[in-house]
This record gives structure tokens, C-alpha cells and sequence, in this order.
């Protein structure tokens, strides 16, 4: 892989980009982006075609997307427990959709690289004070000061360090032990008693491992069941050091965004004749692009024919958005003219970013119940068409927080201040992440 000719990867640069910091020095961001473009890649282009080929199972009806970590990640959150919990979480619902709904499920974390935010507004003011709005580490400070809040193109590198430190400890939890389904008990200790959730896996887990045990005792005990296959994805947002991670593929000739194995495109920035777009469609990783509910049939159709020419199972997967109210009334349109266009796209519900509200508190939330109806709407939508619901993507840590109302165990949104910890919009925690996938996985095996 090599960093030569990736000139195909900078044709964004005469293109409109929407949500990108305004550098106070560009000069001290050429010699970012220079010294980015000489570090190696975070991920190896081999991985994003098999990611690329697990998505074609998705889209073609054989397998479910799970895609889900924080809203955005932040640097002095790289620990080993955070990063555990959060793999931890996402193996459990991986877990109870692969046995409650019998189907391969693809694990995908939003996770070492999701450090870059779109924001509705370019400033914020408190207390007569206005300083630019928050755009994620990768950027400037969450602090409210001006220090903090200057974008600093420093940030980018420490974007990459911390990418890369997450990465390898993802690996080590994957392919060392950790992510073996013998553990699967293990993953739920510190969590069983308190939750009901919680004993709602075990009684699962029990029964993954009579299955496995069986399976033992018929001399079968398959390599698969002892690591996992987990890949990383994040907003390709920043475009100046996305296109720094581009490198042309040696065995291919082909280019690849190696800062993650899947990138998707955000509702903020997808606009058709903008960068972003532009950038997507000269690399070969998977792509995923947000649609919400005023996305209409032709911007779908006119998405397709940029990202996915070739038509290509797995390419492209459009992650819906619309909101619990209107996701009955949009979705069904743009399903039914993409299934007509004879393209096979992944369908993927992002249940979270059509639901936020204010809560009075002045704590940006989302209802357990929002979220659940979201996805049924895309289950029904897509059952009254014949088509196929291929997965959730979903803004979850695996930390005890109070950031979403509702859940099994709930939260009030009186708890809201108790464990608020997100730098950006509300996340699920450990207890509704897990309520979540085994409704989830209800709804699939009825489907
Ligand atoms: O995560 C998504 C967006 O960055 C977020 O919803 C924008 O939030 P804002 O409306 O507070 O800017
Ligand atoms: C910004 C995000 O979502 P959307 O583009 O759908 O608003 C996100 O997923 O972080």
C-alpha cells in the first residue's frame, strides 16, 4: 500500500465541503496533513473488502448489521475499561441477536476514529459569551474557552494516535481470548444481579453454552466460536485527513480510506454535488450514508449511481433516520423506488438521531420508546414490502450512563444529571443497549 498517485483522492478539493473547522493557520495544517500522510494505515485494505463482502450478506437478506459506540469518542476516554465495556456490550448483543434471531450478525463499533461531529450551528453562546460550537476532539476542546474552542490541526495527529491505540487493544479483545463465546458468561459478571437485562442474557447464555457444550460432545468445537470478526467505522467528516489516510491499494491499484474499515457519510453532508459525496466514491471501503426524512427517491437513486455504479452488494448501505413519527410515512417511497432500480443496497435503521429532544433540564435526550418504535416502523416497513431490515446502527456505550430516558431498568428524566457524560447527543447504556437487541431480536425472528 502507498501513499503515490493518490490524486483521485483530493478531486473533493474543488467541491463545496460542508462542516469542515475553519483552521486559523492553514500552513500548520499542510504540515498535518504531510506528516499524516506518511504514517502507516490503520487498517489494511483486505479487511475493508471482507467487511465489503459481509455487508453483501446483509444486503442480500443473509445476515444483520449491528453498528453502534459513542456519539463521539474523546481522547481522555482511551482506556482499557472503556474501550472493554463497550466491546463488551456490543459482543452481548451481538451474542443475543445471533441466538434469539439464528442469524450471522455483522459487528461493526463506531469506534477508533469517531472523534469529528457536524453540528446544527457554527457557534455557542452562554452567558453572553459566543465562542465556536464543539466539533469533536479531532478538532478543538470541549471546554468553554476560547483556547479550548480555536480548532487545532495538532488535533488530527492525536486523532490518529488515539485511533490507532483503540484499534489494537479492539484486536487484542477480538483474537486473544476475550471475544471467545466461552466467555460469554464472563462478559456479564459485573452486571447480572443488578440488571434485569442483565438476567435476562444469563438465562441466555446459559443456553449458548448447553448448545456449545453439545456441539463439544459431538466432537465439534469450531475455531469461529473462539475470536471474532469486529470492524471499526466512523463519520468520514474531516475531509483533510480522511483524503490523508487514502492510499492506493498494491495489490488492487485501487484507493482506500485506511483510517477504518467502513466510513459513512453524514445527513449534514451529503449533499449530491458536495465533497463529501465526491470523496466517498473514489475509495473502495464500504460506505454507509445517513438518509433522513427529507431525503427523496431521486437523491437515493442519484446516491446510488455515485457510490455504488457497479451495483455491488455490500458497497452501500443507506442507514435511515427519520424520527419514530415519520419513518412509517418516508421510508416505504424510497424502499420501494431503490428496489424497483433493481440496485441491492443494505437497509440499516439508525433509531437515534430522528429522536432527540430537549428535555427541560436543558439535557439533550431520547425516549427508550422513541427508539424501540423506530425500529419497528423499519421492521414493518420492510416486511410490507418483502424487502429486508439488515441491521441497526445505534449511539451506545457500555458505562452505566443516564443520557436516554426509559429502558427496562429505567431512567426518569429526573436521573438525566446523575451520569451525563456524552460530549455530543445522549447515548443508550449498558442496560438499554442490551433491552434493545433483545427486542430486536424478537422482531427479526417474527419478521
Ligand atoms: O451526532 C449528531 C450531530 O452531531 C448532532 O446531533 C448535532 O447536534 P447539535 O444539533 O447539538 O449540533
Ligand atoms: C451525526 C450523526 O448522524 P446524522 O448524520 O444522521 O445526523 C452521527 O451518526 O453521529
Amino acid at each position: 500500500m502507498n501513499a503515490e498517485s493518490t490524486a483521485g483522492g483530493n478531486t473533493w478539493r474543488d467541491l463545496p465541503a460542508a462542516q469542515q473547522p475553519e483552521w486559523p493557520n492553514p500552513e500548520a495544517l499542510r504540515e498535518v496533513i504531510a506528516d499524516l500522510e506518511s504514517y502507516p494505515p490503520l487498517v489494511f485494505a483486505g479487511e475493508c473488502d471482507l467487511l465489503r463482502s459481509r455487508m453483501g450478506a446483509v444486503a442480500r437478506g443473509e445476515a444483520f448489521l449491528l453498528q453502534g459506540g459513542d456519539c463521539a469518542e474523546a481522547f481522555d476516554a482511551i482506556s482499557a475499561d472503556h474501550i472493554r465495556n463497550k466491546l463488551k456490550t456490543l459482543l452481548q448483543m451481538g451474542a443475543v441477536l445471533t441466538y434469539a434471531a439464528s442469524v450471522p450478525v455483522v459487528k461493526v463499533g463506531r469506534i477508533a476514529g469517531q472523534y469529528s461531529k457536524p453540528r446544527s450551528k457554527p457557534t455557542e453562546t452562554r452567558g453572553g459569551v459566543t465562542l465556536p460550537t464543539y466539533r469533536g476532539d479531532s478538532v478543538n476542546g470541549f471546554e468553554f474557552t476560547p483556547e479550548a474552542r480555536t480548532p487545532d490541526p495538532q488535533r488530527l495527529k492525536r486523532m490518529y494516535q488515539a485511533s490507532a491505540a483503540t484499534l489494537n487493544l479492539v484486536r487484542a479483545f477480538s483474537t486473544g481470548g476475550y471475544a471467545d463465546l466461552r466467555q460469554v458468561h464472563a462478559w456479564n459478571q459485573d452486571f447480572v444481579k443488578s440488571s434485569p437485562s442483565g438476567q435476562r442474557y444469563e438465562a441466555l447464555a446459559r443456553e449458548i453454552d448447553n448448545a456449545m457444550n453439545f456441539m463439544k460432545a459431538c466432537g465439534t468445537d469450531p475455531e469461529e466460536f473462539k475470536t471474532v470478526e469486529f470492524y471499526s467505522s466512523h463519520e468520514a467528516l474531516i475531509l483533510d485527513y480522511e483524503s490523508a489516510l487514502t492510499r492506493v491499494d498494491s495489490r488492487t491499484g485501487k484507493l482506500y480510506d485506511v483510517s477504518g474499515h467502513m466510513l459513512w457519510i453524514g445527513e449534514r453532508t451529503r449533499q449530491l454535488d458536495g465533497a463529501h459525496i465526491e470523496f466517498a466514491s473514489r475509495i473502495r471501503n464500504p460506505i454507509g450514508v445517513k438518509l433522513g426524512p427529507t431525503t427523496t427517491p431521486h437523491e437515493a437513486l442519484t446516491l446510488i449511481d455515485r457510490l455504488d455504479p457497479e451495483r455491488e452488494p455490500g458497497r452501500l448501505t443507506f442507514i435511515t433516520r427519520m424520527g419514530a413519527d415519520k419513518i412509517r410515512d418516508r421510508l416505504p417511497e424510497l424502499v420501494e423506488k431503490v428496489t424497483a432500480s433493481g440496485a441491492q443496497v443494505a437497509w440499516v435503521c439508525d433509531p437515534m438521531h430522528g429522536n432527540t429532544f430537549e428535555a427541560a433540564s436543558g439535557h439533550k435526550t431520547r425516549r427508550f420508546d422513541d427508539v424501540l418504535d423506530e425500529v419497528k416502523g423499519f421492521f414493518e416497513v420492510h416486511k410490507g414490502l418483502g424487502t429486508h431490515p439488515g441491521g441497526i446502527h445505534v449511539e451506545l456505550t457500555g458505562d452505566d450512563v443516564t443520557e436516554c430516558v426509559g429502558g427496562g431498568d429505567e431512567i426518569f428524566v429526573d436521573d438525566l444529571h446523575q451520569r451525563y457524560e456524552t460530549a455530543c447527543d445522549p447515548r443508550l447504556n449498558r442496560s438499554q443497549s442490551l433491552d434493545l437487541a433483545f427486542l430486536v431480536a424478537e422482531m427479526y425472528r417474527q419478521q
